[in-house]
């Protein structure tokens, strides 16, 4: 099941190889974008996964588990949700391969997240967190250095983009007239209760004040076509305000076309001499 490096027709240079974990809406986007001098040589998918994803994934290996592959990728993605970064990302980290991951969220398990540093820590691969959905992570990420006081997420999106998360517990989406708030708390609160659409708290506590000390508010508004997204950082640095309107993916109105994009990105700074 050794991926062959394919030749890399624009440079004449060997290509790289990529591992992805899920193939869901974001993972098809991004295969549909990758980088050229980049190959998806395997798909980790459940064992029992849909058969039409499959489909889509002829030429390319397909395993339920990371040590099914006996080739070494350039670099693991996961576009699988949290459940596949808690069955995948001790295996793909202990093994020395980079892996970067969009599910954020799935660090707001404290046990997880201690395992998956000591893994990378033993391995030698590094775990990315990549930005997502959202833009302005690297401002935050450095603010930090020089202290912040207070950061705050909110979150809106339509009544379709929460159907079938734990807001149909709080509130009727059918019915929602107007812009309402359903959920305030912590970053780790909204991680945990929100997995397929608050993974960007997650990234914004990790990158700012924590999970426990970023505040966050999600809201269904029936007026909306956009996922908006807003931070709100104050510090030593000054204070900023980011609002970012992104148009959801068509095959999955939970998520952002942005957040398949920063996966590509990941892919293209793989292989980029000079990084941005
Ligand atoms: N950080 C961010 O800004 C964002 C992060 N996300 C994360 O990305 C994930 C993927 O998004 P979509 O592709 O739109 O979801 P999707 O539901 O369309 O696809 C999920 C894919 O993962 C596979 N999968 C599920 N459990 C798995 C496991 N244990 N191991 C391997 N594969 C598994 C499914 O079979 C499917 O192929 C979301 O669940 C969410 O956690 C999504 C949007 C934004
Ligand atoms: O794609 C988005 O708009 C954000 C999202 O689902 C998440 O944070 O998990």
């Amino acid at each position: 099941m050794t991926a062959q490096r394919n030749q890399n027709p624009q440079s004449g240079a060997a290509s790289r190889s990529i591992m992805m974990i899920g193939y869901g809406a974001m993972g098809r986007e991004v295969h549909r974008l990758l980088p050229a001098g980049l190959s998806l040589d395997w798909v980790v998918l459940p064992a029992h996964s849909d058969l039409s994803e499959r489909q889509h994934l002829r030429d390319i290996n397909t395993v339920s588990r990371v040590d099914q592959c006996a080739g070494r990728p350039d670099l693991v993605l996961e576009c699988a949700g949290q459940a596949g970064v808690r069955e995948h990302g001790v295996a793909v980290l202990e093994r020395g391969l980079d892996l970067a991951v969009v599910s954020v969220g799935a660090l707001a398990d404290e046990a997880l997240h201690k395992r998956l540093e000591e893994a990378a820590r033993k391995g030698g691969g590094r775990l990315i967190l990549l930005s997502g959905a959202i833009a302005g992570i690297d401002g935050l990420a450095a603010a930090r250095e020089g202290g912040l006081d207070e950061v705050t997420y909110e979150s809106r999106k339509a009544p379709r983009s929460w159907k079938g998360s734990h807001a149909e517990n709080l509130i009727n989406l059918d019915t929602v007239s107007s812009a309402t708030v359903f959920f305030e708390g912590t970053a780790a609160e909204a991680a945990r209760l929100f997995p397929a659409n608050a993974n960007v708290a997650a990234t914004v506590g990790l990158a700012g004040v924590g999970l426990e000390a970023t505040t966050v508010k999600l809201t269904v508004d029936p007026h909306t076509a956009t996922n908006t997204h807003r931070i709100h950082a104050r510090g030593r640095f000054g204070e900023f305000h980011i609002e970012l309107n992104g148009r959801p993916l068509e095959n999955n109105p939970k998520t952002s076309t942005l957040a398949a994009l920063s996966v590509v990105r990941a892919c293209r700074q793989a292989l980029a001499p000079i990084v941005i």
